[in-house]
This record gives structure tokens, sequence and C-alpha cells, in this order.
């Protein structure tokens, strides 16, 4: 067992709750063991040996003075990092865990995203879940209820993407929930104190922090969905508290938000629709599309509205009505802009403040975004502006307390002050008398030693005479060889050099000792005073959030508005109906890199005229997800309150948007394709409400083409209220199963358009334009071709294709709902036969049937090996491609035959 320095390391590890921990010793701060070595390969740092009982321990360290960034790095890895300082005590020196900074609870992180810190908690069907942003002071919480509650809690989750989690203590043996959230979120999950989450304790934790305030947002129950909130949000305070970060007294107000008053958008689809980032990682999200924002904080805000669309009506008229009114105004856009190029992070300088990490430069950066206050006014003060919400975001800010701390900041700091806060030159003159007289006798005396040289030539004589100061000789005379034995007496000799000798005199000993008290007494004080000024803005810290958050949202409108200029979008109106009328749409993201045939889109619910259900066909690669997608993120964006991609749009709003696009990445996860998307579709039918818009894209292509079919056939029915007792939301189905356009002639509301292509002499042009109406052309083996797929394939699929629709091999013939049945006429691969119509129930064997009723006992050997392959073949597991290939490989065979 390790004892001395490195024993003391292992139990304070032991009690420490962290992955690593970090031991002050002297001037450094160590690492031993495993730690030493996480450490050394996460931050490369060089790794070396120490023995201790007997034993050789590995250890790493970093300067004192270099330990935050070190930190940084580790907790934006994912490590919780203690940090054991060193105290003396009369002497005699104890170490103890002073903080552990952890992902969620890091100050001042190198990227300007927003950092939340999650803890969720569960009783029965309801989920309570609190978002914390300590570099903020964002904290927001709220409960979800019902069955399909833990499903809920997943999609807040992703939403706000915590980079650290805490689950309560009912959650943390829930293994499905907790991976799941993992799969989704890149988070780092921390079993907290199960206390913190005690219903009582929750409660006083909020009181302490907010007062009043607590309850007046409803976290102050005891029973209800609230509770669970309050359970949530007080353990997050509490945990914040326990890491001793310091930062507690940036989190200034709690807001709670009711889910229900967002557009429900699951997880699946906030990636499907590549809001904030693609699905391959590369082009462009739509985050990245729309974002015109100057600061970071307008940044963050623009992302949160992306994810959080929502249906409130009074707010997305408001945020509208701001949009419009920049969208009007050239002008004024432009100088906000300039403006708020200029702005700085004021939500995260407040949270620096608070925890003590801000410096000078810092503090000038409130100072200056303070100063920008009367200049943002003074730009919205024009004839659109002036009344319009875009103005009314500033009426908020309490002018009169930014403009006393900006006045405060400008007489306190000096400008260009230096990196470090310990070494003075912060401060201005005037600011403080004490510091005045310090920094004027200070000055005084380096004056006295800068005209020190002058006066001894003088009085000595000697004209090979300097004054100067090092860092071992400090303040020297320093004569030339030749003078060197004609200085005075009180001349004391402290070194010779080659053409020089060095000397001091018992006058500029005095003047160097008065020099060295007073900038040591000057930094000092300074530093205090600093401090003191830091505590001033810290008190603040509400102040510069509300100023902060409503320049950011400034900064968001302005943004949308310049997007919805630059690309001719238009303001949507919005109903509570459950229309959908789109006059030549775009895709908000395709549009920027093609030249974008632009499509209209009408859904409606009249019940004359209803189409609720659109079965979209068209060839492979002929705009169908493109289309689908541009409906969605029209209604999205038009949600949010921004314009939309189009020239004119009605937009009934909807409740939730779903979706159910091509699995790409799941199997990484181990996971079938087939079993996601089935998992995806469940979802689907469970949650949509009749206010909901759904887009399936190719329902049942990951199984057997039948199989696939008949799921598709029946979600259909379902989703389009053919069974009577389920809501049928808004849905666009597109699929590349033609059976499933005569489902238009038997349900009301499903009506068929399809994406056009031009056929001429074998070669096929996509117009890219929407109609109604079905087709029954893929054309995928034009885009086989196109994707270089050899010729001799293509062609023999050419000729399989024309012997499959002449003798109409595969059909599915209707599903009239009294007592009609599917009927199929089986294409026999082993004899190139069809059979003929009827319902036909696979043999027992899975063989597959022959048209003269089996009769294949007397079969040649070749066609019974082919028969054999045939049978041994998965359908589902094999790609189409490589089916193409084998048919065509049994054919040539029996053709040889
Ligand atoms: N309206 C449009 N105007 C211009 N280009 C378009 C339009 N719609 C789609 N495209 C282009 O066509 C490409 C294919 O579109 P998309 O993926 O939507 O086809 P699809 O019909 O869904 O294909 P598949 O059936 O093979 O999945 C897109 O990458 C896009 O560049």
């Amino acid at each position: 067992m390790a004892d001395g320095i490195v024993g003391e390391f292992f139990d304070l590890k032991q009690g420490a709750e962290a992955d690593l921990l970090a031991m002050q010793m002297g001037d450094f701060y160590e690492f031993f063991g495993d730690d030493a070595e996480t450490v050394g390969a996460e931050l490369d740092l060089k790794v070396s040996k120490r023995s201790s009982g007997g034993e050789n321990y590995s250890m790493a360290g970093v300067p004192v003075d270099d330990l935050t960034p070190y930190l940084k790095a580790l907790v934006e890895r994912g490590y919780r990092v203690a940090v054991a300082d060193q105290f003396e005590d009369g002497g005699d020196i104890e170490r103890r865990v002073a903080r552990v900074v952890t992902p969620g609870t890091l100050v001042d992180p190198t990227d300007t995203d927003a950092r939340y810190l999650a803890t969720v908690v569960r009783e029965g069907d309801r989920v309570g879940l609190a978002f914390l942003d300590v570099t903020t002071g964002q904290f927001r919480a709220t409960a979800v209820t019902g069955p399909d509650a833990r499903e809920r809690a997943l999609t807040e989750l992703y939403r706000f993407a915590p980079t650290e989690l805490l689950p309560g203590p009912e959650l943390r043996n829930d293994d499905a929930f907790l991976t799941r959230a993992r799969e989704r979120v890149d988070t780092t999950l921390t079993l907290h104190d199960a206390e913190a989450f005690a219903p009582g304790r929750a409660r006083h934790t909020l009181r302490e922090q907010f007062g009043a305030a607590a309850e007046s947002v409803g976290l102050d129950d005891a029973s209800g969905a609230d509770a669970v909130a309050t359970r949530a949000a007080g353990a997050a305070l509490a945990y914040v508290d326990e890491t001793g970060v310091g930062v507690l007294a940036s989190v200034t107000r709690i807001g709670t938000y009711d889910p229900d008053e967002q557009v429900t958008l699951d997880a699946t689809t906030q990636r499907n629709l590549e809001l904030v980032e693609t699905m391959t990682g590369a082009g462009q999200s739509l985050l990245d599309t729309v974002d015109h924002t100057e600061t970071a904080a307008g940044g963050r805000l623009l992302k949160e509205w992306l994810t959080r669309p929502l249906q409130r009506r009074g707010e997305l008229a408001r945020r509208q009505s701001g949009v419009a009114a920049l969208a009007a105004d050239a002008m004024a856009r432009e100088r906000l802009h300039e403006l708020l190029s200029g702005a700085s992070d004021l939500e995260r300088l407040a949270s620096r403040s608070v925890s003590g990490s801000a410096d000078a430069g810092a503090l000038l950066r409130v100072r200056d975004t303070l100063a920008l206050l009367p200049e943002l006014d003074a730009a919205l003060d024009t004839e659109r502006l002036r009344e319009s919400p875009a103005a009314g975001v500033l009426e908020s800010v309490d002018r009169e307390a930014a403009a006393d701390l900006r006045e405060t900041l400008a007489e306190a700091l000096a400008e260009d002050p230096p990196n470090t806060v310990t070494q003075g030159g912060l401060l201005c003159r005037g600011f403080d008398d004490e510091l005045d007289e310090l920094v004027e006798r200070h000055e005084s005396a380096l004056e006295w030693v800068e005209t020190l040289a002058e006066r001894e030539k003088r009085e000595t004589g000697l004209s090979r005479l300097s004054v100067d100061r090092n860092k071992t000789d400090g303040y020297y005379v320093q004569v030339g060889k030749s003078q060197a034995d004609d200085v005075p007496e009180r001349y004391e000799a402290i070194k010779t050099l080659k053409n020089s000798e060095r000397f001091v005199t018992p006058e500029l000993r005095e003047k160097e000792r008065e020099i060295l008290r007073l900038e040591e007494a000057r930094g000092e004080l300074e530093y205090e005073l600093f401090r003191e000024l830091r505590e001033r803005v810290a008190e603040r810290a509400d102040l510069l959030q509300s100023v902060g958050r409503a320049v950011a949202e400034l900064d968001t409108l302005a943004s949308l508005a310049t997007h919805a200029v630059r690309n001719d979008w238009t303001r949507p109106e919005l109903t509570d109906s459950d229309d959908l009328d789109v006059t030549a749409g775009r895709h908000p993201v395709v549009e920027q890199d093609v030249e974008f045939v632009p499509n209209d889109l009408r859904m409606c619910t009249d019940t004359d005229d209803e189409r609720r259900f659109l079965v979209v066909t068209g060839p492979n690669m002929s705009g169908k997800s493109t289309y689908m997608r541009q409906s969605a993120l029209i209604v999205l964006l038009a949600q949010v309150g921004s314009f939309v991609p189009a020239d004119r749009a009605t937009v009934g709003l909807v409740d939730g948007i779903y979706t159910r696009v091509g699995a790409l990445d799941e199997l990484a996860q181990g996971r079938s394709t087939f079993m996601v998307e089935m998992q995806e579709l469940s979802n689907i039918l469970h949650s949509a409400t009749e206010d909901s818009l759904v887009i399936l894209d190719e329902v049942g292509r990951g199984t057997a083409t039948y199989d696939g079919i008949s799921i598709a056939w029946a979600a259909t029915e379902y989703l389009s209220s053919a069974q009577s007792n389920v809501a049928s939301p808004k849905v666009l189905f597109a699929t590349h199963y033609h059976e499933l356009t005569g489902l238009a002639e038997h349900i009301d509301g499903v009506e068929n358009v399809h994406v056009a292509a031009e056929e001429r002499d074998g070669d096929v042009t996509f117009l890219r334009s929407v109609v109604d109406g079905a087709t029954d052309r893929s054309y995928g083996i034009h885009v086989a071709e196109l994707a270089g797929v050899p010729d001799p394939v293509v062609s023999r699929a050419r000729e399989v294709l024309r012997r499959l629709r002449e003798d109409e091999a595969i059909d599915v013939l209707g599903s009239e709902r009294e007592g009609g049945e599917t009927q199929q006429v089986v294409f026999d691969l082993g004899t190139g036969q069809f059979s003929g119509g009827g319902r036909r129930d696979a043999p027992p064997d899975g063989r597959a049937a022959t048209a003269d009723g089996g009769k294949d006992d007397a079969l040649d050997p070749a066609t019974e090996s082919v028969l054999d392959e045939l049978r041994g073949t998965d359908v589902n597991e094999t790609p189409p491609v490589e089916l193409l290939a084998k048919v065509q490989e049994w054919q040539s065979r029996l053709e040889e035959e």
C-alpha cells in the first residue's frame, strides 16, 4: 500500500467521487497511478515514475498556473476532475478537495455552445427534467406525464443535448432508458447523491436559491406533476453547489416550460430533418444554412428556436412581426449587424464574473457591450421598427442599471489591461485615492531611478555610467572598465564584467526596497479593488443576463430577416385550421446548392375536398424525399416564427412533426435496420394526433416486398382513418410500391401525387415537379446505370423488368374493405413461369410453389441445384442487386440446360 504523498493522493481520490484527481504539491498539481496514465495519454503529458511503499507509481504534473487549460481539456473530454488544493495551517500542510469540475459545471468552456447539466427523475408515469447551463445561467424545468413519459423525456433530452446527465434514484437502474439516452446524446452520466433528489430537500434548495420566485413558477409543489420537476431542479442546484465550482449565484432565475406548447419533434425527427447536424456529418444543416447571427448568444438562441418550434400563436406572431419589420428595413438591419458584431457574450461573462474567472479584459467587454444599448436603440428608432416587436425586445432591459454599471466600469478600468490580474495596470487613475497615492509614489520612485544616471554622471564626472535592473542583481550602477577605479566611495562593487563593473549605493538599495514594496502594495490593492469591482458585476448577473438575452434575441430576429430577404422567403399565414397550402415551396438547404424547382403542396381537411394523406410516387432520385422534407421544414420554420421558402404559405399549426426516413447509421449500433424502421413506425402510429404532420419515406422497404407492401398498406389505412376510432394526421408518404396508389380510390382524403420525369429514347429526365396523380415507373434501372452498375447487369435487368411488366408478375389486386383479399400472382424463379391469380399460401417448407402444382420430383441435377440455392436464399437478407445477379446466373444455368 502506498504511503506518504501517494497514499494521501489515493485517500483523497477515494472520497472525491471523480474520475481523476489533481492534487497540489507546491507549485504543481500532480496526478498519480492510473490517473497519471490517463492524463498523460489524453493531454500528451510526460509520465514519470515515483516509488512509494516499495512500489512504483506513475506520476504526471502540471504547473499551478497552467491547471485551468488542462482541466478544461479533460472536462471537455467528459472526465470529472477533482482538484485538491494545498492549505497551510500554522506551518502544517493540509490538502483537501476544494472543487470537482465536471462536464456540466465547467464555467468557461472553449466553445460557445450551450452546455446543459440535466437531471431526470421519475415517479410512475411522471418524469421530471431540469436543464441548467451554468455558463449562461439558463435554467429550465419541466414535467412530462402519461404512459409515454419516458419517450417524451428522451425527446427533451435530445433537444437540450446535455453534456452531463444525473439520473434520479429511480432511473439509475433503468438500463433501457439510460442506454437510449446515451445513444442519442453524447453525455457524461453521473450518479449523484440520491438525497439531493428527495422532494423536501429539493424544495428547500429551490427556495434558498430563488425565494418566492420558485413558488411563482409553480416549483413549490409537494404533489402533482410539478413535484417531479421540483425534484429535478433542486437536485441540479444541489449538485452545482456541491461541486464547489462557485457559480451558483449566476443562476438568477428559473423557468418552467410546458412541452405541450412546443411542437413535438422526437429524437429521430430532429435528426432526420437535419436541424442542427446532418445525418452523415457532411454538408449543411438547417441551422448552418439560416444562421447569420453575429453573436455567440444569438447563435445559441437560434439553435434553441429551431429545435423547439412552438404552438403558441401569440409568440409566433410576435417573432414574425419582428422578422417582417427587420426584413423591410435594410438600412437598420445592416446597422444592427454592424453593432451586434461588437457585442460580447454577456450571459457567459455574468457566469465568469460570479465564478471569479473574469479578468479585466472580460469586464471591459461587459462595459463595451452595455455601451451598445443606446446605439441599438438609435438603430431601431426608425419608422418601420419603432413600434415593432424587434424594438420591443430591448424594452425589458433596465436601462438605468445598465448605464450605471457601464459607467462604473468605465471609471474603473484601464484601457489595454494586462492578461494577469495580479500585476497591476488594471485600473485607471482617479478610481481610488489610496491606489492613486501608491501609484504616484511608485512612479516617482521609478522616476528617481530613471534620472539617477544623469545625476550620478553630473556628480561624479564619470561619462561611461548607466543605471539598470535585472533579475539577479536588482538595480545597479554600471561603470565602464576604464572609469571603474574612479567611482566614489559610497559605490559598493557587486559584479565585475568583461568591460564594466557593477555597483550599488545605499541610496539605490533603499530605493529598490521601496520600489519593491510599492510594487507589491500596488498589485495587491489593485487586485483587491479589481475583485470588488468584479463582485459588483457579479451582483448584477441578472442584469447582464437580461441584456445578453435581449441582444441575442435581436440578433436571432435580424438573422432570420436577413436570410428571408436574401432568399426570397415569405411570411407564412398561421391558422388554427388543418390546412397546409404552399405555393412554390422550396427546400431551405437544397435551394442553396442547386437550381431548385419549386413545388406546391396542398393539404386540407374540408370534407368535400379532403386531402389529408398524399401518396408520393416517382422515380428514384426524382426528389420525393426532398419534397417531403421541404414540406416538414416549411411547417417547422413557420412554427419557429420565421419566414419560409415559398412564394406563399398558409400553415395550420401542428402539434408534432414525425418522420420515418431511411435509417443510415443504426446498423453501427447493432440494431437491424428493419427493426429500427418498425420501432419508429410504431412510435408514430402511437403518438401522432390529428393535428400532427407525418412524413413517411418508403416504409416497409427494409423487408421482403410483400411484407413491406402489407405493412405500408395497413399503416396507410390506419393513419388515413379508414379505421374510424384512430386520429388521422396529415401524412406525406413516399413509396415505390405503386400498388399503394390504389388506396386513393378506396379511402377518402388519400390522394396521389408524383414527381414527374420524362423518358425519351431511353433517357430519363427528372423534371422535379410534383403533380397530381400516380406514376407507375421507378426508373430504378436507370439509376443503377447512372451509378455504374455493369452493362450486362443493367441490360439483363431491363429484360427481366420487361417480362415482369408484360406478365404483371407482381401485382397486388386491390384491398376492398368488404371481404376483399389481397391477391398475388407470383413469378416463380425456379421455372421462370407465373402462377395464376388467387390467394396462395406459402408451402410450409418455404419452397416456391410452381404453376403446375409443385411437380418437381423428376428434375435434372442442374435445375435441382438451382432450386436448392433458391430455397437457401433468404430474400430478407439479400440486397436487391445481388438477388438480381443471382437470378441472372440461375437463368443462364437453366438456359444452358
Ligand atoms: N425540386 C427540386 N429542384 C431541384 N433539385 C431537386 C429537387 N428535388 C430534388 N432535387 C435533387 O434531386 C436529388 C434527389 O432527390 P431525392 O433524394 O429527394 O430523391 P428521391 O426521389 O427521394 O430518391 P429515392 O427514391 O432514390 O430515395 C437531390 O439530392 C436534389 O439535389
